[in-house]
């Protein structure tokens, strides 16, 4: 089976750049190794009509990633428009900041049509099509108008809301009734898939059976399928990364001091502004860590072009400002705070180097960083992982100190426990969250994606003749044979 990977985002294959986010990350090698196509945007824009989409090829490992220039009129709509002012917001739970406009969502159409037609190039005998997250919410039903019969699975990295934040973005209904031309959607966790289903059987009033969802497109399989990472990987490079000059500088600049790390993309799901000020309680209330714990907070511009997140930056860059004037010394820096990526080779270094990583999003998917951080860990005298209960991670890596992030108090406490805290007691809690990394890697998470979506697209064509009615037939037949299962 030819395997097709499609995402908004493709990383560049350089390993001494940093990644843009966790879905590049995360695919990079699962592709380099699968011998999948990863098509994806170029991040540049084509004028006019395309006949044949324009795309560059290049070798990734076995396999290759494959970046089309999207449509110039669309593109802003699309990327900045509906799929981060509408559906980010939403799926993290941000109803405040969802907007609304029809052209977004025209756009946003517009390029799930035109990726469609792009992929019909790299469509062999036998094919399957693993497409990746928000963006693409609605070509798996391009797809199947245009005649693909082949599995069509769909991994979402972000969290799914509850039904009644879904019910503020434009178009829900006709959207999320086109995801169901799917054979298989992923969710991060399984409050994700709960939601979603909770969607399909109140607000669509579908037939669900045992997590599968029964519509005009047939059987959609709904699961979950915790993203993972090469914790081997990590923990090599931060074995061996004390020679890089980044790295020894950082830890010749500590003089004894203890420091937390935080390393997030400028995003507002990422709890940025809560964690400062539990660093500024901390230092307020327990004077004695001002100088024996310092934070390294790693932030990395995103999405620019958006006003809430020029908004953030703003805020953020403040709030720095003030906690460090009114805490700093002329030789103690309370948050060193950077702008800039590091590539993941020096950043397991800095993972290393601090005793405690801070992970405390107000939601998010899964989150990487928080199980980089632990994989990246000295087995002899491991850091303490302080994670908030609403990142995905939280629910693998139980043995993390847990906080509320908008419990600024509970989270400067935290802080003050983890700096604290026994060998015996990091190291048992590390045990536990490193066994459970091993057990589940990014290799699995791929290869257990695709081996159900080949089975469920099996079912489901089995299923065709009955399944493909109507769901207003399928209640009714359903109500009328009592005791049928109409799978
Ligand atoms: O592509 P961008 O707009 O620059 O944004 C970067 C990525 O952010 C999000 O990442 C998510 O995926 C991670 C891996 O599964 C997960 O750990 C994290 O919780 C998610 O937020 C977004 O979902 C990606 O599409 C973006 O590429
Ligand atoms: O300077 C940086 C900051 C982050 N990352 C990578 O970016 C990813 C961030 O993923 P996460 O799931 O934590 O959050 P996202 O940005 O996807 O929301 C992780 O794999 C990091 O190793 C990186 O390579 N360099």
């Amino acid at each position: 089976m030819n395997l097709v990977v499609v995402s908004n985002r493709v990383a560049r294959g350089k390993p001494n750049e940093p990644m843009t986010g966790g879905l590049a990350a995360a695919l990079l090698p699962v592709v380099e190794h699968s011998g999948a196509i990863w098509v994806g945007s170029s991040g540049r824009v084509r004028d006019g009509h395309q006949k044949e989409p324009f795309a560059e090829i290049e070798a990734l490992g076995s396999g290759a990633i494959a970046t089309l220039d999207l449509p110039a009129a669309h593109y802003g709509g699309y990327y900045e428009g509906f799929a981060n002012s509408a559906l980010w917001p939403a799926l993290h739970s941000r109803s405040d900041l969802i907007r609304v406009s029809r052209d977004d969502y025209i756009s946003y159409r517009e390029v799930n049509a035109f990726m469609a037609r792009a992929l019909m190039r790299f469509r062999k005998s036998k094919t399957a099509f693993w497409v990746q997250d928000y963006h693409f919410l609605a070509l798996g039903a391009e797809l199947r108008d245009l005649g693909v019969d082949d599995p069509i699975g769909f991994f979402l990295h972000t969290p799914w809301p509850v039904a009644a934040v879904m019910q503020g973005v434009p178009n829900h209904r006709e959207l999320i009734t086109a995801m169901l031309a799917y054979d298989l959607l992923g969710f991060q966790t399984e409050a994700d898939c709960q939601n979603f289903l909770g969607y399909a059987g109140g607000e669509l009033g579908l037939i669900i059976e045992d997590g599968v969802v029964l519509s005009q497109h047939g059987r959609t399989r709904c699961e979950v399928f915790p993203i993972g990472i090469d914790a081997e990987k990590f923990a090599a490079y931060a074995a061996k990364s004390a020679s890089h000059p980044d790295v020894s500088r950082l830890r010749r600049s500590l003089n004894g001091e203890r420091l937390a790390i935080g390393v997030d993309r400028l995003d507002y799901s990422k709890g940025l502004v809560n964690r400062i000020s539990a660093f500024d309680r901390l230092w307020t209330e327990q004077p004695q860590f001002a100088r024996s714990i310092s934070l390294l907070q790693i932030a990395n511009p995103s999405r620019g072009g958006i006003e809430a997140y020029g908004n953030l930056q703003n805020e953020v860059a403040r709030l720095v400002t003030d906690v460090n004037g009114r805490h700093g010394e002329v030789d103690w820096t309370p948050i060193r705070y950077l702008n800039k990526g590091f590539s993941q080779a020096v950043l397991a270094g800095l993972y290393r180097t601090a005793q405690i990583g801070v992970v405390t999003p107000l939601h998010d998917g899964m989150n990487l960083v928080a199980k980089e951080y632990v994989a990246a860990q000295n087995p002899a005298d491991p850091g303490v992982l302080v994670l908030s209960k609403f990142a995905g991670a939280a629910n693998e890596l139980d043995t993390a100190l847990e906080v509320n992030p908008h419990d600024v108090d509970g989270m400067a406490r935290a802080i003050a426990i983890a700096a604290a805290m026994p060998l015996t007691e990091r190291r048992m809690r590390w045990d536990a969250m490193m066994k459970k990394l091993r057990g589940h890697t990014i290799q699995q998470w791929s290869s257990d994606f695709v081996a159900e979506l080949e089975k469920c697209r099996t079912e489901k064509v089995a299923a065709a003749p009955l399944a493909a009615q109507p769901p207003q037939a399928l209640r009714w037949l359903k109500s009328a044979i009592s005791g049928v299962r109409l799978i």
